[in-house]
């Protein structure tokens, strides 16, 4: 089916590269083909396909080509024409595994200062800038912190060790910008204050499929706080 004829006002086609983002630092991966673009650093991505939304797409790519899962959060302002297509960048996070080049022929992490090191593809440039700021942005002590859960169960008994212990703290369910309500959305446990952040992590650390967010890649749509949040206990 041709679904760019079906479109009265079709638009060019997207690439979706997405911003890895890790400690402070972004990935960066070299291509290798076709010709006029091996050697150039990009980030990891490709063609979003007929139906597949960006988020999903930039998935997808990511699975083909590091071999790992991301969440994708928001997109970066500003799209770039590449040939037909318009290139544009989310910022994602690595979930599960570590990622292998297999397209690539090398990847690295780079800080905020290593940025120029490589030779981007020219339609990544234009994106290096917000990358730098997002990198150099680190929460402060007093930031939220917030974790995933894939199961409701494991996040509602890490709640209880945290209300157990005296600590104030949060349920709420993930929602990104863009995507319909759904059932199937993750759980959240969000902490206000430093001491109960070291204790989420820790938790954490002890639970499969549950992960702290990295606050710059958080979801567009923060979830609310449930209105009858206990209150922390005076811990001696
Ligand atoms: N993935 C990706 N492609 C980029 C970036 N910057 C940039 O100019 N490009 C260009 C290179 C390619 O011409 C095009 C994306 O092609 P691709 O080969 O990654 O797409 P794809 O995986 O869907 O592959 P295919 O359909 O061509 O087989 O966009 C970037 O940061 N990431």
């Amino acid at each position: 089916m041709d679904h760019e004829r079906d479109d009265p006002t079709p638009g060019p086609r997207t690439v979706v590269g997405v911003a890895l983002l890790r400690a402070g630092r972004v990935l960066a991966a070299r291509r290798t083909a076709p010709a006029a673009a091996a050697g150039g650093w990009e980030f990891p991505g490709g063609k979003v396909e007929p139906g597949e939304s960006e988020a999903e797409a930039a998935r997808r790519e990511v699975v083909e080509e590091l071999g790992c899962e991301v969440v994708v959060g928001h997109r970066l302002d500003g799209e770039v024409p590449v040939g037909a297509f318009v290139l544009r960048v989310h910022v994602g996070e690595i979930v599960a595994g570590e990622p292998v080049a297999t397209e690539h022929d090398q990847l690295m992490w780079l800080g905020p200062e290593e940025l120029d090191a490589v030779p981007w593809l020219p339609a990544d440039r234009p994106f290096l800038p917000q990358v730098a700021d997002l990198l150099r942005r680190r929460p402060d002590g007093d930031d939220p912190v917030e974790a995933h859960f894939d199961e409701g169960e494991d996040a509602e008994a890490v709640l209880a060790t945290l209300h157990g212990e005296g600590y104030e703290a949060y349920l709420g369910r993930e929602g990104f910008a863009g995507e319909d309500d759904s059932e199937d959305r993750a759980w959240l446990v969000r902490v206000e204050d430093a001491a109960a952040a070291e204790r989420l992590e820790a938790l954490v650390a002890e639970v499969d499929l549950a992960w702290i967010v990295d606050p710059v890649v958080a979801p567009a749509v923060p979830p609310p706080p449930l209105p009858s949040g206990p209150k922390r206990l005076k811990r001696e």
